[in-house]
């Protein structure tokens, strides 16, 4: 791990926190401005899908050969809230699991910069100069062949490869693609999109999405009450409260993995319910997991759900018993798909 710059700093709103020697700078400030040269890696980086991995580790291997820090640059808000308010797209990963699935990849340094409306008027010259160039000193930048960025959308990769004649650093583009397996060999490669996952989750396709992402979705909340009907019904089902623009699969029922924050060891099978409860013309959309083997209390823990498999839609039954005998299925077909 290449040391870059002191572990804690403070400055004007700027938060850094170490974690696993990783150092994590908030906010243009932060970024020290005072170190030596590094390759750095653009982008929103929604998932951290298997294109993104392939980006991220030429990054991180063209840094190694250079004996320079590697830095994966992103951005929060998703920058289509601020260009376009309301047009946030369903959020693949929260900004802490996308720091953490980064991480994993072997980066020195993830900075991220809060994208205002003032930082999307910046022209592509503008954000080169004042963000690659005067705080990061890039050395080299490894973008995906569709990034855009300056006002506009206006800059390039293009773009890159001029300024940076100008201004002393070279620019490369890499493929968002990805084998779909090792095993299929070299002509099976694909191109990967944060859109298209989106689409995947969308469709309730979880085994698509798990493909592109390379693991299963995941959705992160906090266990919240509910109409307190489960347990009436022998299913005791955790209601999670979930971020604002969580991608939450189509309605139906699926075979998920359950984790509990402080339980990291632990990972139960879950039959899990998306929808509004039509059975009992409920109205609000919920996302509630019947946790097989397991018989506590959950309110207001965080937890995590990894969807494996789509088992069936959401049925509108004539009685409450109707509904309990085909939980009891998707109980049995839980086990199947994901054993134990
Ligand atoms: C595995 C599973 C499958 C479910 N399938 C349906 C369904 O097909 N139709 C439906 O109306 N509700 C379905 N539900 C949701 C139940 O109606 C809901 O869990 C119950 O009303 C308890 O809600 P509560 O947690 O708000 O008390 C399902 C729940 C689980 C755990
Ligand atoms: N195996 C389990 N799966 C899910 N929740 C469980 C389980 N065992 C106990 N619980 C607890 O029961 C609560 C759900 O009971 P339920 O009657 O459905 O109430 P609510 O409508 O508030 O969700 C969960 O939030 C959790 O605290």
């Amino acid at each position: 791990m290449t040391a870059v710059g002191p572990a804690h700093r403070e400055g004007r709103g700027a938060r850094t926190v170490t974690l696993h020697h990783v150092q994590r700078w908030r906010g243009v400030e932060d970024l020290p401005g005072d170190w030596g040269r590094c390759v750095v890696t653009i982008g929103v980086f929604d998932g951290v899908h298997k294109g993104h991995q392939a980006l991220i580790a030429q990054t991180v291997e063209t840094a190694r050969q250079r004996n320079l820090p590697s830095v994966v640059l992103t951005f929060d808000p998703h920058p289509t809230e601020v260009v376009r308010p309301g047009s946030h797209p369903a959020q693949l990963t929260t900004l802490t699991r996308k720091a953490d699935l980064i991480e994993q990849l072997g980066v020195d340094v993830f900075a991220v910069l809060p994208f205002t409306p003032e930082l999307s008027r910046l022209s592509p010259d503008e954000f080169v100069h004042r963000v690659l160039v005067d705080r990061l000193h890039a050395a080299t930048v490894i973008v995906g062949e569709n990034f855009r960025f300056g006002h506009k959308a206006a800059g390039t990769v293009d773009t890159l490869k001029i300024l940076g004649k100008r201004f002393g650093f070279t620019a490369h583009e890499a493929s968002l693609q990805g084998r779909a397996s090792p095993e299929d060999g070299e002509h099976s490669e694909i191109t990967y999109s944060s859109t298209y996952v989106r689409s995947c989750i969308d469709a309730g396709d979880v085994v698509a999405a798990a493909e592109a992402l390379g693991r299963p979705h995941r959705l992160e909340g906090i266990v919240v009450r509910g109409e307190g009907r489960g347990r009436v019904l022998g299913y005791p089902t955790a209601n999670l409260s979930l971020p604002r623009y969580a991608a939450v699969p189509a309605d139906g029922v699926y075979a998920c993995w359950f984790l509990r924050q402080g339980h990291e060891e632990e990972r139960l099978p879950a039959a899990v319910s998306v929808g509004t409860n039509p059975t009992f013309s409920g109205r609000e959309r919920t996302v509630e997991a019947y946790v097989l083997d397991l018989d506590t209390d959950l309110y207001g823990q965080q937890v995590a759900l990894d969807f494996v498999q789509r088992l069936r839609g959401q049925i509108t039954f004539e009685t409450p018993e109707q509904l309990v005998r085909e939980i009891d299925e998707d109980v049995v077909r839980t086990r199947d798909v994901l054993g134990g």
